[in-house]
């Protein structure tokens, strides 16, 4: 059975459009600031993705393209200066940056409170130990459509490959949160199969196109794939898995449109907490 990502993305949308109408009628209009460094297009289209689902929720954008050399300490100043923005409520850097700047460095330039995008060590730790804030977006797009599944995670064996800092390595915490047994792998695991076909829940977060192979899922499992590589083309070969899993992702329409209903839910989130702040 397909897990229908764009089918769950748009209730929390809409749920996320009638907040915004809410908070227009006080006098608040939720504005999230897209901020772009190059022009891979890849990123381009992410970015354009997000204005436009804001635009039909009612939420304001903001947008900032910098060209592909500017340097750290300019991009971080941009950052600096958007947190800064009363008018701003949410603030999204767009990943992967150019490789010689500091990508650390810029995301911690993000005030906590508009790191609707999660993706802080401020957002990281406070999701690690359990308390309030505002959680990566796909992994908290990945832990809504389980529940929307109703896929009981408790005491599950849940194998996630991948590692990095706003997917893999969040998505495996939030599991464990959740009372899943959880096993982390990635491209150099040494015999990865004999970890994958030993999971209930399955998340490919690798980045390597049809990296996972039909005969490395165990039958029945839930699989998740939240790769995007070029073309659309998952982390999972969807040919051979459909017919182990009990529920997969699509690639399109899985775990990507959930990405971004996650982060319009913070974004208004994020100004439903500076309203009361006032
Ligand atoms: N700052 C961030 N950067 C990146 C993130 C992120 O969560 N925060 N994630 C990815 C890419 N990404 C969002 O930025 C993203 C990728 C894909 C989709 C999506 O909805 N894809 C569609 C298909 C797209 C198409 O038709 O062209 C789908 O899966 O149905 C959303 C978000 C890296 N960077």
């Amino acid at each position: 059975m397909l897990m229908d990502g764009t089918a769950a993305a748009k209730r929390i949308v809409d749920q996320a459009a009638a907040d915004t109408a809410a908070l227009k009628a006080d006098g608040v209009t939720p504005c999230l600031a897209t901020v772009l460094v190059g022009s891979d297009p890849a990123s381009v289209t992410y970015v354009r993705m997000k204005q436009n689902r804001s635009a039909k929720a009612g939420i304001g954008s903001w947008h900032v393209e910098l060209p592909e050399a500017i340097t750290t300490r300019t991009l971080v100043a941009a950052l600096t200066e958007l947190s800064q923005d009363p008018d701003v409520h949410g603030i999204l850097l767009q990943h992967p940056v150019p490789p010689h700047i500091d990508e650390r460095a810029a995301f911690e330039a993000i005030a906590p409170e508009k790191d609707v995008d999660g993706v802080t060590m401020h957002s990281f730790a406070a999701m690690a130990f359990g308390e309030p804030g505002f959680v990566s977006a796909t992994p908290g797009g990945i832990l809504r459509l389980l529940d929307e599944y109703e896929v009981d995670l408790a005491g599950k064996h849940a194998v996630v490959v991948g590692r990095s800092p706003i997917l893999g390595k969040p998505v495996g915490m939030m599991l464990l949160a959740r009372d899943a047994t959880v096993t982390y792998c990635h491209s150099r695991t040494a015999d990865l199969a004999s970890y994958t076909r030993q999971a209930d829940i399955l998340v490919a977060a690798v980045g390597k196109p049809k990296f996972i192979t039909g005969d490395a899922i165990k039958p029945g499992a839930v699989v998740i794939d939240a790769g995007y590589n070029p073309g659309n083309i998952g982390d999972v070969d969807f040919a051979g898995a459909v017919d182990k899993a009990s529920l997969i992702t699509p690639v399109p329409g899985g775990v990507g449109p959930m990405t971004i209903a996650v982060l319009l839910e913070q974004t208004v989130a994020a100004a439903k907490m500076a309203q009361r702040r006032l």
